[in-house]
């Protein structure tokens, strides 16, 4: 259904203008690439090239603040049409890409993969929220939430081209709902790889309060169910944020699963709450880490000046995956990614501690949950930047992973919604 909307989108008439206004640099015609994405992107913020430059630059986009809006009625209402985008990854046409793109195993990496859907989705935002009388835009589109990426294929080929497109599906006040697709040229056709749901909110230039963003004018019952779906996702993740397990206590079926975990971990021989022994072919929870640092490097900085978030989800994911590759002794394929929450901005220079864990597991499918935070030397304090989800296939059935700590059981529920929520659509 979707697809079949997407293509009537691609020829529509105004498409073509589209992709002209999105890659100014490509040819009349011709889609960009992601190097323009990027390029485009630099342009629109006014980024400097270089990190000497970056105060001047920060500076410059400080004097913007008097573009903003005053209110969301001030801003003329755009259609999904206008933020309709279509980028190209030329894995086939242009061999001299593919290093980046390759992993050892000849797939793709998907880590690059995620970098290249956050750009993607930050450019449909500003498509989005253009105004054509301003050179540049005051305002700062930064990724809140991954809501959802569904895998619709185990391999993408490293060899083959690839075709991205993507579009506002939902807006708020200051945030921005994008939905993109992933296709690959295989066997002399496109087929879909994965589909994505990211959450962008716009700040001012100084990226510090929220700004307001153009509102959406729906065109067809199509665009009208696409924007219900929107309503349901932001009262689905209200929903879920109240009964998170930090918050409240779990539920009754919840509470006896723990229970019985537990009871299957008592020692037999000796009446005692505290003798607890693994049953066979189970691993403990505390186990199944895996640990990683980054030190955030300028190079890593996105247009903004703080750390990338594409960067940030690359790196979670390779340790996620690295995480449950050792886990189930395979490699494994994802199958899903959701819920990962953009808490805090990541100054560059700082120290990012990154902890992965499988929280849960059931038959082949391994559920990963990788945590990170920033830590200030000077005063030992940790805070909490972002956490990620990862759903993992493995080839066999791998060992159940078990809670021993009552912290880890809250971690275990947490990754049995997460897991539940995500085979719902599979
Ligand atoms: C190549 C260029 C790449 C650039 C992209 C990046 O790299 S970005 C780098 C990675 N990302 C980041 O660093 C962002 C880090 N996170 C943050 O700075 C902040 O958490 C945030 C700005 C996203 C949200 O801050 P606050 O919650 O204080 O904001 P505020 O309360 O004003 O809410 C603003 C709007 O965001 C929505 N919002 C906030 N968090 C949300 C979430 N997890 N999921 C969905 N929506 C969310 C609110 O509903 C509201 O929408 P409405 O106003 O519509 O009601």
């Amino acid at each position: 259904m979707f697809s079949q909307r997407l293509r009537a989108l691609r020829s529509a008439s105004s498409l073509a203008s589209r992709t002209f206004s999105v890659g100014s640099m490509s040819q009349q015609g011709k889609a960009p690439d992601m190097v323009e994405v990027r390029n485009r992107l630099r342009e629109i913020v006014g980024a400097s090239t270089n990190w000497r430059d970056h105060q001047q630059a920060m500076a410059e986009r400080a004097s913007l603040s008097s573009l903003l809006a005053r209110s969301q009625d001030e801003l003329p209402a755009k259609t999904m049409k206008d933020s309709f985008i279509e980028v190209h990854l030329p894995l086939g046409t242009q061999p001299s890409l593919r290093d980046k793109y390759l992993n050892y195993h000849n797939s793709v990496r998907f880590g690059r993969i995620l970098e290249d859907l956050d750009s993607l989705a930050v450019l449909i935002c500003y498509s989005h929220t253009r105004n054509e009388a301003l050179k540049k835009s005051p305002l700062s589109i930064v990724t809140a939430l991954v809501d959802k990426i569904d895998m619709r294929k185990n391999i993408i080929y490293p060899d083959c081209d690839i075709k991205f497109t993507g579009h506002v599906t939902w807006v708020g006040k200051s945030s921005i709902e994008a939905k993109m697709h992933m296709a690959q040229y295989h066997d002399g056709a496109y087929s879909p790889v994965l589909d994505a749901t990211f959450v962008m909110v716009a700040r001012d230039p100084e990226n510090k309060r929220a700004a307001f963003v153009n509102p959406l004018k729906l065109e067809g019952p199509e665009e009208e169910s696409l924007f219900q779906q929107g309503e349901i996702n932001k009262k689905r993740r209200v929903e879920l944020s109240t009964a998170s397990l930090l918050k409240v206590a779990p539920t009754a079926e919840e509470r006896t699963v723990i229970h019985s975990l537990f009871l299957n971990t008592l020692d037999t021989k000796t009446v005692s709450f505290r003798s607890r022994v693994l049953p066979p072919n189970s691993v403990w929870m505390e186990d199944a880490k895996m640990k990683g640092l980054e030190i955030c490097h300028p190079q890593e900085r996105n247009i903004f000046n703080r750390i990338f978030g594409g960067f940030l989800m690359r790196k979670a994911y390779e340790l996620g995956w690295a995480n449950a590759c050792a886990y189930g002794g395979c490699r494994p394929t994802l199958v899903a990614v959701d819920d990962i929450m953009f808490q805090k901005p990541v100054e560059i220079g700082s120290l990012l501690l990154l902890s992965s864990q499988v929280c849960y597991t059931e038959g082949n499918h391994i559920q990963v949950r990788v945590h990170t935070e920033v830590l200030d030397p000077l005063t030992g304090h940790h805070n909490t930047t972002n956490v990620f989800h990862y759903t993992f296939r493995a080839d066999k059935d791998v060992p159940a992973v078990v809670p021993r700590s009552y912290g880890e059981s809250m971690l275990y529920l947490d990754g049995k919604r997460h897991f539940d929520e995500t085979m719902k659509g599979h």
